[in-house]
């Protein structure tokens, strides 16, 4: 049914796993969007801004993220503590109402941040697996699409700390010795569900096949079986889940669980 304003669902790794299997797809999408796109380098290039206006050496990209996080904080986007943004410190406040936003997560959840690595992965590696080269001009769309993707890896990646803390909820004395001794090796092997990781490997590999194909009327779009192009390749988003999205979210968990007992 509804959920009254501020009622908050119960904190359960399924509940959690739900949450990430969603952000499953606004991510394979963002990427499908953005690889509409070349390269277009100049809205990455600081000297493309030129020093004509008052944000020379930020790149468009940057500028861009920027305003349109301002814009965004002011529509009350931040309010909900599952979006960060990249550029906090240059936060507007909010020009609407407060939303009472349930807050599930121990403090210690503010200090744990890893927006500078997403935004340095993302552009120094991801970027150039999913979009060709070339320019065709499109430089405000170009980063508008790099947002997107950014706010959907962020939100995953930092969604570890509910999923930390969901696991924390459900069995205390297990984390606990592991928190005291800040043993991060042992708080890893103990958030560390490796079936459950190749599940989510293999599904988002076969979102983007299933996403990512051309439809063409008359054929089945369920018949994949001789599929050939994608708009992602289904491969690059398998690794960019196993090789960073998965091993970060799990970076976030620790770094929370080294905090819950603060
Ligand atoms: C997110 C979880 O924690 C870990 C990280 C996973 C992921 O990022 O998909 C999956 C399994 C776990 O190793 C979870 O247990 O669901």
């Amino acid at each position: 049914g509804r959920r009254l304003r501020g009622e908050s669902t119960a904190l359960t790794l399924e509940s959690v796993r739900k949450f990430l299997t969603r952000e499953e797809d606004s991510i394979v999408f963002s990427l499908i969007e953005r690889a509409k796109y070349p390269c277009n380098a100049p809205a990455y290039d600081p000297s493309y801004l030129g020093r004509a206006t008052k944000f020379h050496a930020l790149s468009l990209v940057d500028l861009f993220v920027r305003e349109t996080e301002a814009v965004q904080a002011k529509a009350g986007r931040y309010q909900n503590p599952v979006e960060i943004p990249f550029f906090p410190k240059d936060m507007t406040l909010p020009s609407v109402p407060p939303y009472n936003f349930p807050n599930e997560l121990h403090a210690a959840a503010a200090s744990v941040n890893v927006s500078d690595t997403i935004w340095r992965k993302y552009f120094d590696e991801w970027l150039p697996q999913i979009t060709s080269q070339g320019d065709d001009g499109n430089y405000a769309p170009t980063a508008a699409a790099d947002l997107v993707c950014l706010q959907a890896l962020s939100r995953r990646i930092h969604y570890g700390r509910y999923v930390a803390e969901a696991k924390y909820r459900e069995a205390p004395q297990d984390y606990n010795t592991a928190i005291r001794a800040k043993d991060r090796d042992a708080l890893m092997k103990l958030l560390t569900f490796e079936s459950q990781e190749d599940a989510v490997k293999r599904r988002v590999e076969e979102k983007a096949k299933v996403f990512g194909q051309d439809v063409t009327l008359g054929k089945r779009v369920d018949d994949s079986s001789n599929v050939t192009n994608y708009k992602v390749d289904p491969m690059v988003v398998y690794r960019l889940y196993g090789d960073w999205v998965i091993p970060m979210t799990k970076m976030v968990q620790v770094e929370y669980l080294l905090r819950r007992l603060d």
